[in-house]
């Protein structure tokens, strides 16, 4: 099943083109890593995508109505401000506010839902701790149990690993990785090429305005490409217990 189609899909801010022509589809079961220089429009296509922004072209999920898209796609930005201080549960718990009717309280379902997230996110110690005095990256991994708790079919996740401690990092790839096993996709942006290799089932370049490249790691992270978007080199090994990607120089 199709989870998100994008067609002669683009972006223009303040008069400026960010993106054009943009052609993808994500399909169910895919681990989708969006990469990009700092500036190339990760974070506009994923929010231009779901219709938080204008876009020309066509998205399949930004015309539908805000309650269709809160049962299509989780969405985790960037921002990691908590506004309010709630304990962590309850902050996971609003992540099921999609499901639930005007005034309708959680079911047992939506319980279910939180226990799994907060399991995810290996929160279990924290879920009574109010959220806005927990660290940065248990913050983050909060804001990630939020999203994964509305069990959509697509996740969309803007730098989810960004600040989070290697062991987190890894975790919370893996639970991606789970998700897409399941048959879930998700889409995360990150500048852990690294990360982004092992993990990811196929990535995104995002360079110039466009897609420079979609496919499997070994295929997209090739020495010109890296060299040609990112200014580096880099070793890339594909080994038996996954592809190992480090860069080594800025050549640029
Ligand atoms: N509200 C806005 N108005 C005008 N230009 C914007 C706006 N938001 C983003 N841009 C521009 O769009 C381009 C893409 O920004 P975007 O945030 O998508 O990049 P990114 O790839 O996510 O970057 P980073 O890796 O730094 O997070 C940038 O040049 C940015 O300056």
């Amino acid at each position: 099943m199709t989870l998100l189609t994008l067609k002669d899909f683009g972006v223009t801010r303040r008069k400026r083109e960010v993106l054009r022509d943009v052609n993808m589809t994500v399909d169910q079961g895919e681990l989708i890593g969006i990469i990009g220089a700092n500036g190339a429009g990760k974070t506009t296509l994923m929010r231009a995508a779901m219709g938080l922004i204008d876009s020309t072209g066509h998205s399949s999920l930004a015309g539908l109505s805000p309650y269709a898209r809160g049962r299509a796609v989780a969405w985790m930005p960037q921002s990691r401000e908590i506004a309010w201080p709630v304990d962590v549960e309850t902050l996971v718990r609003l992540g099921r506010t999609p499901h639930l009717a005007a005034g309708q309280r959680p079911q047992a379902e939506d319980f279910a839902a939180v226990e799994r997230a907060l399991l995810r996110m290996d929160l279990g110690a924290l879920r009574g701790r109010t959220a806005t005095r927990l660290s940065g990256g248990e913050q983050a991994r909060v804001l990630i149990a939020r999203a994964l708790a509305q069990e959509t079919p697509l996740l969309m996740a803007d730098e989810p690993i960004a600040g989070l401690d290697p062991a987190h990092q890894i975790a919370t790839m893996r639970s991606f990785a789970d998700l897409a096993s399941e048959g879930h996709s998700v889409i995360v942006s990150l500048h852990d090429l690294g990360l982004a290799a092992r993990h990811c089932t196929r990535l995104i370049v995002i360079d110039k305005g466009g897609l420079a490249a979609d496919g499997p790691p070994q295929e997209v992270l090739s020495a010109a490409r890296v060299r040609e978007t990112f200014g580096i080199s880099a070793y890339f090994k594909t080994t038996a217990e996954g592809p190992i990607f480090q860069p080594l120089e800025v050549v640029a």
